[in-house]
């Protein structure tokens, strides 16, 4: 065990692109973790671990030495899906490094952690990378720092992660300035769950902060919140290279296995203390994690659903923060209706299972979950999906999760912000100029940010803004379901809650949107948008005239076989809707709202 006196733990904060994993790798590589060979070699090993467990969301953590000290370096998924794991990460730290881009500055994404990291009560080290770029401004920076955070950046320490400038003094400034842990050795144990994955050789792998006691191989452990014991077989720490030890003392980070099968058995901010001598109370500040974006998961050939089950249980062994039941809809057939933490863990997720797991899925529209007081007081309903809301007339009241979201974004794109923050039935609470750049704090209902805020954000300021949320709670909202109606059939994964002052230009582009995406019948085909037994909009797909070779004058037969391929290949990838076939884009393309939100 290392002295009290003589560890650090710290994380590093930065917004994406900064340097946060270039700066570590030169921390490891400078302090002997590893040569130079190895060093390519381990950041290779970490791409493959990181896409087996999907790491851009899970922390990792490493032991360094430096001058008699030993550091821990606990890594941080930056984004706001993830908030909470970045919350229990820093609380097994004394501070943290803040990196800033030098020609970047400051961005919205930074501010949420380092608030977090301000609360923990951390020593916070400010580090201006990529001073070797030509468009580093430092003074700049600096300023930024102090005025928008509010830390002294007199003595930030200047990096280039990239050509290997700074990095002992960054290491020299996470001993000098970051506080050691403190914690009784002998009282009885307390650990914080910090994190865990699957690793197909040793089981459940799980990265402990010890905060009192001493934890051991061979002891009887008990997890607070789960209630359930499990014998320690093995204890260490990641130098990187993982390297066995006897024990872990207060104040100390490291990992355990406890022959452990599911990740679900773990769950992050649980407290782990000795099942014999437990202590009387658990570690403050845990949380049962909570979905808060909710999609239906088909795959396009109906066969696919087995390989589906299969995919999403696997994937689920690694991430318990994903929960999933089975779902079954009437355009769709047989698929999973799954609940993730935000738009990015979804998305993560679905990418998972497209690319590894080679499927081919429907996502139906992302929706948030609505609270729905029945009339009569008939009861409260917690609405996961579109589908299964209750009649009109059942429904007193509908409740919707609203979101504090805080904009970032260079003056010159701020009039676009405002319009489309407006649009989205914003609240405008605030507006402050720094340094050129303005911060826009609006309050939003979640519903109108889940399918493409993002991706409007990004396309009207060519990626120049950054953006970050909370959730503030849940507000009434005059709230319908608005149905799709395809040649007079409801598809009901189409179907979605949109705010009354909406629906009308919602179910106009819808309907615009459908009528180009899908193909032409041999008879005319009616698309609507209804509320109720209302018809808000209407398109009408003509009816197919001529033969889709006609057009080739009769001349290359390879170029007419081609095209009755292609059109083949098209119909593979189409759902049957009643005698109506709608190729499987429509189903997202539809739900996008392009530039006439
Ligand atoms: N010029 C210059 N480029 C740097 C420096 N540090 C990092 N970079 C580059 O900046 C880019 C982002 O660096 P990363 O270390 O991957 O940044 P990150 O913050 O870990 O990004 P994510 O992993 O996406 O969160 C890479 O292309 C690096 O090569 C630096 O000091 N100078």
């Amino acid at each position: 065990m290392t002295e009290l006196s003589k560890i650090r733990n710290f994380s590093i904060i930065a917004h994406i692109d900064h340097g946060k994993s270039t700066l570590a790798d030169r921390l490891i590589q400078r302090t002997g973790g590893l040569t130079e060979r190895e060093m390519q070699q381990q950041v290779l090993d970490n791409m493959d671990i990181e896409r087996e467990r999907g790491i851009t969301i899970k922390a990792q953590t490493v032991r360094l030495e430096w001058k008699g000290c030993t550091l821990n370096l606990m890594d941080t998924p930056g984004h706001v899906d993830f908030a909470y794991e970045v919350s229990r990460s820093l609380a097994a730290c004394e501070g943290a490094l803040l990196v800033v881009d030098a020609a970047q500055g400051v961005e919205a994404q930074t501010l949420a952690n380092v608030y977090q990291s301000i609360e923990h009560d951390h020593e916070i080290v400010p580090v201006i990378n990529k001073i070797d770029l030509p468009a580093a401004d430092t003074d700049k920076v600096k300023a930024e720092i102090e005025d928008i955070i509010g830390l002294d950046a007199s003595n930030a320490v200047l990096t280039s992660a990239k050509s290997g400038i700074g990095i002992e003094e960054v290491l020299d400034a996470i001993v000098d300035r970051i506080p050691p842990p403190t914690g009784d050795r002998d009282a009885p144990l307390k650990a914080m769950l910090v994190d865990s994955w699957y690793d197909p050789y040793l089981g459940v792998v799980i990265l402990v902060r010890v905060m009192e006691g001493t934890l051991k191989k061979g002891q009887q452990i008990k997890f607070m919140q789960a209630g359930t014991t499990h014998l320690v077989d093995r204890v260490g720490c990641f130098r990187p290279k993982l390297t066995q030890l006897e024990e872990l003392g207060a104040g100390e980070i490291g990992f355990i296995t406890a022959q452990i099968k599911e990740v679900a058995q773990t769950a992050v901010g649980d407290t782990i203390t000795d099942a014999r001598k437990p202590a009387d109370k658990a570690l403050p500040g845990f949380k049962e994690v909570q979905s808060v974006v909710f999609c239906g998961l088909f795959p396009v050939d109906a066969n696919d659903f087995e390989k589906l089950r299969d995919s999403i249980g696997k994937l689920r062994l690694n991430d318990a923060s994903f929960t999933f039941e089975m779902e079954t809809s009437a355009a769709l057939g047989f698929g999973f209706r799954c609940g993730f933490l935000g738009l990015l863990h979804l998305e993560i997720i679905q990418e998972r299972l497209t690319r590894e797991y080679d499927l081919d899925l429907i996502t139906t529209a992302p929706s948030v979950v609505y609270h729905i007081e029945l009339t009569h007081g008939a009861g409260h309903v917690e609405l996961h999906n579109p589908a299964d809301m209750p009649e009109p007339n059942k429904v007193e009241t509908i409740a919707e999760p609203w979101i504090k979201a805080v904009i970032y974004v260079p003056d010159e794109y701020l009039g676009p912000i405002l319009k489309l923050c407006q649009d989205r039935r914003g609240i405008q609470q605030n507006l402050t100029y720094v340094a050129g750049r303005a911060q826009v704090t609006y309050e939003l209902p979640l519903n109108e940010v889940v399918f493409d805020f993002y991706d409007r954000l990004k396309s009207i300021t060519r990626g120049y803004a950054s953006f970050d949320y909370e959730q503030i709670g849940y507000r009434e909202g005059d709230l319908v379901k608005m149905n799709i109606l395809v040649n007079n059939e409801p598809v009901d994964a189409l179907s979605m809650i949109v705010h009354r002052s909406q629906a009308e230009a919602r179910g106009r582009h819808m309907c615009e949107r459908l009528k180009d995406l899908i193909p032409r019948h041999m008879f005319k085909v009616p698309i609507q948008a209804a509320i109720g037994g209302k018809v808000i909009a209407r398109e009408t797909i003509a009816a197919l005239r001529k033969d889709v070779t006609a057009k080739c004058y009769g001349g290359d037969i390879t170029r007419k076989r081609k095209l009755l391929e292609k059109q083949k290949e098209g119909k593979k990838r189409m759902r049957e809707y009643g005698n109506v076939s709608i190729p499987q884009e429509a189903f997202i393309a539809a739900l996008r709202m392009g530039d006439d939100s």
